[in-house]
């Protein structure tokens, strides 16, 4: 069966990458986590003193750019990728309160996108690529052959990345998080280099009623229609 690239993209916590995991996973696809790319620059951005309080010093950056190799590995025990920055997993330093609180401003700069697009689109080669962040449908790969595009309320996007931070045990406050997911929105979606917005191609999903079988049940139909299209 001929390989597809499945692009899905949308608002902060509304479970892109859960059911992108998913559906590569039961597809045999490869899946990549971009926003994991941009977490890990900041992180390496904090790391090394390229934070002065909130300025980033982008001069030191620009310059360190090159020295910022990410790569994926899959975890036996999650059965998903972790994320690793300079050969050091760094999957659990990446979803802090901290790095969130600092990507979009990091993920804004022009120099930042481009390494990380030029990347993205290597390991999307060969399709066989479910990718999900905020511009794979429009930038990174604007010929996928799936594109998704999911929201769902504020709120409710909160909640879920909320109780995922307390199931982990990481102090977490929801006004806090409902605060970083409205500012993170903003800045995604107003910046001047491929800001966050929905391909005129992709289809939107609001998955704020739907609990993850049924809305991993839904790429599955949707997949399959494309498949279906592709055939001779
Ligand atoms: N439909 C859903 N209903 C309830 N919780 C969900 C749903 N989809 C995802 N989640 C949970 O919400 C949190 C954020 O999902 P995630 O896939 O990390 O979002 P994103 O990749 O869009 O940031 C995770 O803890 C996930 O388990
Ligand atoms: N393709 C992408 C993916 C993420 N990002 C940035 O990286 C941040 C973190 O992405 P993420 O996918 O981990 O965000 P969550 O929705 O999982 O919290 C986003 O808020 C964007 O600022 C981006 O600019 N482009």
């Amino acid at each position: 069966m001929k390989k597809i690239t499945i692009a899905i993209d949308g608002f902060s916590s509304c479970g892109k990458s859960t059911m992108a995991k998913d559906l590569a996973r039961e597809i045999g696809y490869i899946y990549i986590d971009s926003g994991a790319m941009y977490r890990a620059v900041t992180l390496y951005s904090i790391e090394n003193g390229i934070f002065q309080g909130d300025r980033i010093d982008t001069e030191k950056l620009e310059k360190h750019i090159g020295d910022i190799h990410i790569s994926f590995q899959l975890n036996p025990e999650t059965g998903r990728p972790d994320t690793y920055l300079n050969g050091v997993n760094v999957e659990n330093k990446i979803r802090t309160m901290e790095v969130s609180s600092r990507v979009s401003p990091v993920a804004a700069l022009g120099f930042v996108r481009e390494a990380m697009v030029a990347q993205q689109q290597e390991m999307g080669k060969a399709k066989g690529i479910v990718m999900d962040g905020r511009d794979i449908g429009t930038t990174v790969f604007p010929d996928a052959e799936l594109k998704i595009f999911v929201t769902a309320t504020p709120e409710i996007r909160a909640q879920r990345r909320y109780d995922e931070l307390k199931a982990k045990g990481q102090e977490a406050s929801f006004d806090e998080i409902l605060e970083n997911v409205r500012q993170r929105d903003y800045i995604d979606q107003n910046r001047e280099v491929s800001p966050l917005r929905k391909a005129d191609d992709a289809l939107l999903l609001d998955n704020s009623n739907l609990t993850i079988a049924q809305q991993k049940e839904w790429l599955a139909e949707q997949f399959n229609i494309v498949v279906k299209e592709q055939e001779p």
